[in-house]
C-alpha cells in the first residue's frame, strides 16, 4: 500500500470534540441544550445500530436526545403526525427519521413534512434547493463529511477534476454541489455512464457512492488521486459472518492513490459526527444566533 489511509474515526472524534465545546457555549448563551429527535420505524438491525450510535453521540456532546421507536406496522399518517408534533416542539432543534422506511411509507412525503430548519439530514427539497443555489442550508451529513476529509487532505479543491460515482439525492447530488461550491470541475457518473473506468481515470478526486461492492478497481484510479469510498456493503465470507467492503477495491486502489478512506472506519463515523454538527447549527439558527465557528 502506498496511499495514506484517511482516518475517519480520528477526524470524527476531533469534530465531535469541537461540537461538544460549541454545545457548552450554546447552553451558556441560550440557557438550554440543543435537542435532536430520532425516529426509527421497525427493527432493522443495521438501522438500530446507527440510531444507537447517534443517540449516544448526542448525549456525549451534551445535547438532549429524544428517541421515538415505532413498530413497522405504523401507518404513514401516524408517522406524519409524529413529525408534525416534533416540528412544533420548541425543545427539538433537529429531526432525523432513519432510512430506509418500510415499503408502505412514502419516504419523500415524510422528508417533505419535516420543518426545513429542523431537517438535520438536509434531505428536504428546500434544503437541496438552497444548497444548489449557494444559500445557507442544512447539508446532508455524509457528503459534508466527505468534503471535510477532502479539504483536510488537499486544502483547496479549486480546479480539481472530481468524479462522483452515484446520483442519489442523499449522497451523489449534494456531494457534487458541495464540490462545485469549492470550484472543483465536477462529473457525476452513474450506471448509464459510458466508459466509466476512463472517466474515473481522469479524476484527481473520486467519490464512490454506488452501493456495489468493490466496483471501482485499482486500474481506474489516476496515480496520486484522493479516493473517498462511501459504500458500506456486507459480503459473505466462509465463516458465515460476512465482512464490510466499500465500493472501491481498497487494496488495489491503495497501490495507486495518494490517499484513500477505508471501510469501515472512513466516511461512516464522519456521517454521525456531521449529524452532531448539523444539530448544533440548527439550534443556533433557530435561536437567532450566528452559526458556530470552526466546525
Ligand atoms: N436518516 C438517515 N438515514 C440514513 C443515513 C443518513 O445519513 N440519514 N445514512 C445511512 C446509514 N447511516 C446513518 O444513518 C450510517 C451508516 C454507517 C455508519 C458507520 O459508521 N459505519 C461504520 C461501519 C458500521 C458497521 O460495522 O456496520 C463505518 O463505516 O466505519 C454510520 C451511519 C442510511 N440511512
Amino acid at each position: 500500500m502506498t496511499a495514506r489511509r484517511i482516518d475517519g474515526k480520528a477526524a470524527a472524534a476531533a469534530l465531535r470534540e469541537r461540537v461538544a465545546a460549541g454545545v457548552a457555549a450554546f447552553r451558556a448563551k441560550a440557557g438550554r441544550a440543543p435537542g435532536l429527535a430520532t425516529v426509527l420505524v421497525g427493527e432493522d438491525p443495521a438501522s438500530a445500530v446507527y440510531i444507537r450510535s447517534k443517540n449516544r453521540a448526542t448525549a456525549e456532546a451534551g445535547m438532549e436526545s429524544f428517541h421515538h421507536q415505532l413498530p413497522d406496522t405504523i401507518s404513514e399518517a401516524e408517522l406524519l403526525d409524529l413529525v408534525g408534533r416534533l416540528n412544533a416542539d420548541p425543545a427539538v432543534d433537529g429531526i432525523l427519521v432513519q432510512l430506509p422506511l418500510p415499503g408502505h411509507i412514502d419516504a419523500s412525503r415524510v422528508i417533505e413534512t419535516i420543518e426545513p430548519s429542523k431537517d438535520v439530514d438536509g434531505f428536504h427539497a428546500m434544503n437541496a434547493g438552497r444548497l444548489a443555489t449557494g444559500l445557507p442550508a442544512m447539508v446532508p451529513c455524509t457528503p459534508l463529511g466527505c468534503l471535510q476529509m477532502l479539504k483536510d487532505e488537499l486544502g483547496s479543491l479549486s480546479g480539481a477534476n472530481a468524479v462522483v460515482i452515484g446520483r442519489s439525492n442523499i449522497v451523489g447530488k449534494p456531494m457534487a454541489q458541495l464540490l462545485l461550491g469549492e470550484s472543483a470541475t465536477v462529473t457525476i457518473a452513474h450506471s448509464r455512464t459510458r466508459d466509466l473506468p476512463d472517466v474515473v481515470r481522469r479524476a484527481d478526486v473520486v467519490v464512490a457512492a454506488v452501493g456495489r461492492p468493490e466496483m471501482v478497481r485499482g486500474d481506474w484510479i489516476k496515480p496520486g488521486a484522493i479516493v473517498i469510498d462511501v459504500g458500506i456493503n456486507r459480503v459473505p465470507t466462509d465463516d458465515g459472518k460476512g465482512r464490510l467492503v466499500g465500493d472501491v477495491a481498497f487494496d488495489e486502489a491503495a497501490e495507486v492513490a495518494a490517499a484513500i478512506t477505508p471501510v469501515p472506519g472512513g466516511v461512516g463515523p464522519m456521517t454521525i459526527a456531521m449529524l452532531m454538527r448539523n444539530t448544533l447549527v440548527a439550534a443556533h439558527r433557530r435561536a437567532g444566533l450566528n452559526d458556530p465557528e470552526g466546525l
